[in-house]
C-alpha cells in the first residue's frame, strides 16, 4: 500500500500483518508532489516479486490523486503473483472506473467503493467487483440461504437486512443518466480547480497536488500560523480542522510531509455561484470563472479568509476560537462577524434551503423532493438540460411527465385517503406510452430496451406483418383484392412487393391503409387490454404511424415519446438495415411525415444521432425518471376510451351492430363521466 493509504485500511492491513506474520511496505510519497512520475517510483520502490497483496487508492482520501493506470501494469509486471485490490472510494464519480470490457482501464483482481458518496446512493450501499477466476476465493460473512448457488446469491440473504438503500440505487442511477457522469465530473474538475487557486493565492502557497492529476478534490497547503514551528503532525492538523469546525467550517486538513493541507472538494451540488459557469463544458475548455465579485465562492472565501486571519494570529488563540476577546489574543469568530455578518449562520447555500422548504410545503414525497431539490439545483439542471438536450430533458427535469395532477400534494387528505388512493392506483394503475418516429429512427431499438426495461411492448409494424401473412384474414383478403395477384409469392403476400407499389404512389398507400388501419387498432387494444389485465403498470405502444391514430392519441395515451434523429443519419440506417438504394430509402421517407412535423407530438424526444451505448442511456435515464402511477380518472378515461373505439374496431371486426353501438355508447359514457 502507500503512505496515503486510507487510515482504517492501514489499521486493518496491519492488524492481519500481525496476525499472520507478513510484512507491511508503505510506499512513501512527498509532497507537494510535483509530477505523477513520482507516485510510480514510489510503487516501484516497494513492489517485489514475493509481494502477495496490492492495495492502492483509485483517489486516495488523503492525498487525492487520480492513480496512474501505468501503477496497474508497474504492480503486474513487478510483483506478477499479487493480488491487486483497488480502494475505489472516491472512484464514483472522480474517475471513469471501468471494471470490465476491451477498455477497461484498472484491470485490478478486485473493486470496491461506496455508492453513498460522491453517487449520492444512501448509506449503506456499496460495490464489490472481483474478476472472475477469483470469484471462487469470495465468500459472504454470513452464511445463509443463498449461499452454494450462484456467486451474488450467496450474498444476498444476509438475514434481516434492510433493502431500501439498494434499491434507492435505482433513483441515484437515473439521477446520473440525466445529468451526465463525465459531465458531471468535469464541471467538479473545473470549479475544484478554481477553488483551489482562489486559496493558494489568498495564502500565498501552492498546491498539494500538480492539477492534472486532480480529479474532484485538490489540496492546499495552509499558511503558517505565527507560533508554528518544525513540522506539523496529524494532531496539529486535527486540531486547526476542529478549529475551523468551529467557526462554521467542515474542511478536512492533512497534515503531509510536515505541512498542514486543507483538502477541498467541489460537487455538482454546489451552488452554481460557487464555480465555473456550465459552459466551461463546451469546446475550447474553461471560459468563465466567476470573478466578479458577487456572492460567488463564498464558501471558499470565508474558509480563505478565516485561515488568512488565523495565520496572523498566535496558533494558540487560533486553537481556542470560545475565548472571549482580548484574552488570548483576537477572538476571530467575533471579528468575522461583525466584518461580514452573513458568515455568522455558516452552513448551507440558501437557495437549497429554500427549495427543501418549499419542497415539503407542497407535501412532496420524499423521491419527490429529493428529485425537486437536486433538479432545481442550477448547476445540476443546467448540467441535465445540457445532457438531455431538449424541451423533453427539461419536461423531466421538471417532473410534468403525465398529469398536472402528479404534481399535487400526494396525501392531502391524511392517510386514509392516501390508503384509498394508493389501493385505487394498484388496481387501475396503467399508462400508455406512445412511441413513434419517423421510418429507420430506432423505435425498434428503443422499445427493445424499453421492453429490457420491464415494459411491455405493443408493436404496430409487427401486427401489421401478422395481419398480412394470415392468409384466412380478412386484411390479406383486402389487400389482394385491392392490390391483384401481383404482390403475392408462393400465395403469401410479398411485403418488398408490396412496399415497392404503396411507398411510390400516395393513392395507393392510402388504399393500403384503409386495408389494414382498423384491423391493426383493433389488434392493438387487444393486445393493450391484455397487458394490462397481466398487471402491466406502463405499456408501450410502437405505432410509426401514431398521427394517423389521432383517437388512439388523443384520449388513451399519457404521452408520446418521438425518437429523432438527422435526416442524413436517417438514409444511411434505412439503407443499410433494408439494403435499400438512396433512391428507395428516400421514397419511403418521402412517404411519411418530417421529423421536424414528427417533433411537433412529442412529449418527450429522444435523439438517435449518437451511439448504441448512448441511445441506452437515454432510454435508461428516461425510463428510470418516468413517475410511477397514473391517476385513477385518466385511467377510467383510458378504458373507456379504449371501449369505445374497441366497439368501434368491433363493429369493423363483424360484430352486430346494435352491440357495437351499445359498446360505443357505454365507452363514451364513462370516458365523459371521467374526464
Ligand atoms: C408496406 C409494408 C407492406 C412494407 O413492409 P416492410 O416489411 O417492408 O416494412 P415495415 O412493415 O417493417 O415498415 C417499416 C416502416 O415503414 C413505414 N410504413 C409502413 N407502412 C406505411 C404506410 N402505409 N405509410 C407510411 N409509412 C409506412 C413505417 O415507418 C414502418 O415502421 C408494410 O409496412 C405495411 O403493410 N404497411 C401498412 C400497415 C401500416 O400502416 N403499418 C404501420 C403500422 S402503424
Ligand atoms: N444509435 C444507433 N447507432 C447505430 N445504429 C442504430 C442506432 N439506433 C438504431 N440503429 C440501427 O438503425 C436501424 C433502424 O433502427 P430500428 O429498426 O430500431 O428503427 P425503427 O424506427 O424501428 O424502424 P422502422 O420505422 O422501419 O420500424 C437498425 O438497423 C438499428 O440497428
Amino acid at each position: 500500500m502507500m503512505s496515503v493509504t486510507y487510515g482504517s485500511t492501514k489499521k486493518l492491513v496491519r492488524k492481519l500483518a500481525e496476525e499472520s506474520g507478513f510484512q507491511v511496505d508503505e510506499a512513501p510519497l512527498t509532497f507537494p508532489l510535483t509530477d505523477e512520475a513520482e507516485i510510480l517510483e514510489s510503487l516501484d520502490s516497494v513492489l517485489k516479486p514475493n509481494t502477495t497483496l496490492v492495495i492502492l487508492d483509485l483517489i486516495p482520501s488523503n492525498a487525492p490523486f487520480v492513480l496512474p493506470p501505468e501503477a496497474i501494469e508497474l504492480c503486474r509486471s513487478k510483483a506478477p503473483d499479487a493480488f491487486l485490490l483497488l480502494d475505489a472510494a472516491h472512484g464514483l464519480l472522480g474517475w471513469p472506473l471501468k471494471l470490465s470490457g476491451p477498455r477497461r482501464e484498472y484491470p485490478v483482481d478486485a473493486v470496491m467503493t461506496n455508492c453513498h458518496k460522491w453517487f449520492c446512493g444512501a448509506k449503506g450501499t456499496a460495490l464489490l467487483h472481483v474478476s472472475e477466476p477469483l470469484q471462487e476465493w469470495l465468500e459472504p460473512l454470513v452464511i445463509s440461504h443463498g449461499y452454494g448457488s450462484d456467486l451474488p446469491s450467496g450474498f444476498y440473504w444476509p438475514g434481516l437486512a434492510d433493502w431500501s438503500s439498494f434499491l434507492a440505487l435505482d433513483e441515484a442511477m437515473a439521477f446520473w443518466d440525466l445529468v451526465g457522469l463525465d459531465a458531471a465530473r468535469t464541471y467538479c474538475n473545473y470549479m475544484v480547480r478554481d477553488a483551489a487557486m482562489l486559496l493558494a493565492d489568498a495564502w500565498g502557497t501552492d498546491l498539494g497536488l500538480p492539477e492534472e492529476v486532480l480529479s474532484t478534490m485538490a489540496l492546499v497547503r495552509l499558511p503558517d500560523f505565527a507560533a508554528q514551528t518544525g513540522e506539523q503532525t496529524y494532531e496539529e492538523a486535527e486540531a486547526v480542522q476542529n478549529a475551523l469546525y468551529t467557526r462554521n467550517i467542515e474542511v478536512p486538513v492533512k497534515a503531509l510531509s510536515g505541512k498542514l493541507y486543507v483538502r477541498i472538494s467541489a460537487h455538482i451540488y454546489n451552488h452554481l455561484e460557487d464555480g465555473p459557469d456550465p459552459s466551461c463544458l463546451e469546446e475550447g475548455g474553461p471560459t468563465a470563472t466567476t470573478d466578479d465579485g458577487h456572492d460567488a465562492r463564498w464558501k471558499y472565501q470565508r474558509l480563505a479568509e478565516v485561515v488568512a486571519l488565523g495565520s496572523q494570529s498566535s496558533t494558540k488563540a487560533f486553537l481556542r476560537p470560545g475565548s472571549p476577546a482580548g484574552q488570548d489574543g483576537d477572538d476571530l469568530l467575533q471579528r468575522l462577524e461583525m466584518e461580514q455578518p452573513e458568515w455568522a449562520d455558516g452552513g448551507r447555500a440558501p437557495a437549497v434551503d429554500s427549495a427543501v422548504d418549499s419542497a415539503v410545503r407542497r407535501g412532496e414525497s420524499w423521491h419527490g423532493r429529493v428529485r425537486h431539490v437536486k433538479m432545481t439545483n442550477p448547476p445540476v439542471r443546467a448540467l441535465a438540460e445540457r445532457n438531455t438536450g431538449d424541451a423533453g430533458g427539461r419536461e423531466l427535469l421538471a417532473g410534468t411527465w403525465g398529469s398536472p395532477r402528479d404534481r399535487e400534494p400526494r396525501h392531502p387528505g391524511g392517510t386514509g385517503t392516501a390508503v384509498r388512493r394508493c389501493s385505487a392506483r394498484v388496481v387501475c394503475m396503467v399508462r400508455l406510452l406512445g412511441l413513434t418516429g419517423p421510418i429507420a429512427c430506432g423505435k425498434s431499438t428503443v422499445s427493445e430496451r424499453l421492453a429490457a426495461g420491464g415494459w411491455p411492448v405493443v408493436d404496430a409494424d409487427k401486427i401489421a406483418h401478422e395481419l398480412l401473412s394470415d392468409r384466412a384474414g380478412r386484411v390479406h383478403r383486402r389487400v389482394v383484392a385491392e392490390f391483384g395477384q401481383e404482390v403475392l409469392t408462393d400465395g403469401a403476400i410479398d411485403r418488398e412487393k408490396l412496399g415497392k407499389i404503396v411507398f411510390g404512389d400516395p393513392r395507393k398507400r392510402r388504399k393500403l391503409d384503409q386495408a389494414t388501419h382498423m384491423a391493426i387498432l383493433w389488434a392493438i387494444l387487444q393486445k393493450t387490454l391484455a397487458f394490462m389485465l397481466q398487471g402491466h403498470g406502463t405499456i408501450v405502444l410502437d405505432v410509426p404511424l401514431l398521427l394517423k391514430f389521432p383517437l388512439l392519441r388523443r384520449l388513451c395515451l399519457s404521452a408520446v415519446l418521438v425518437v429523432v434523429l438527422s435526416p442524413e443519419v436517417q438514409l444511411a440506417r434505412l439503407m443499410s438495415r433494408n439494403g435499400l438504394t438512396q433512391e428507395e430509402a428516400e421514397k419511403k421517407i418521402a412517404s411519411q411525415l418530417s421529423v421536424a412535423e414528427q417533433r411537433k407530438l412529442a412529449d418527450m424526444v429522444i435523439e438517435n444521432n449518437g451511439t448504441l451505448e448512448e441511445l441506452d442511456a437515454s432510454v435508461r435515464a428516461f425510463q428510470r425518471a418516468a413517475p410511477s402511477g397514473w391517476p385513477l380518472s385518466w385511467t377510467c378515461g383510458s378504458l373507456a376510451t379504449a371501449g369505445g373505439l374497441g366497439a368501434a374496431a368491433g363493429v369493423q371486426a363483424g360484430l352486430s351492430s346494435t352491440t357495437g353501438c351499445l359498446l360505443g355508447l357505454l365507452g363514451a359514457a364513462a370516458a365523459a363521466l371521467c374526464r
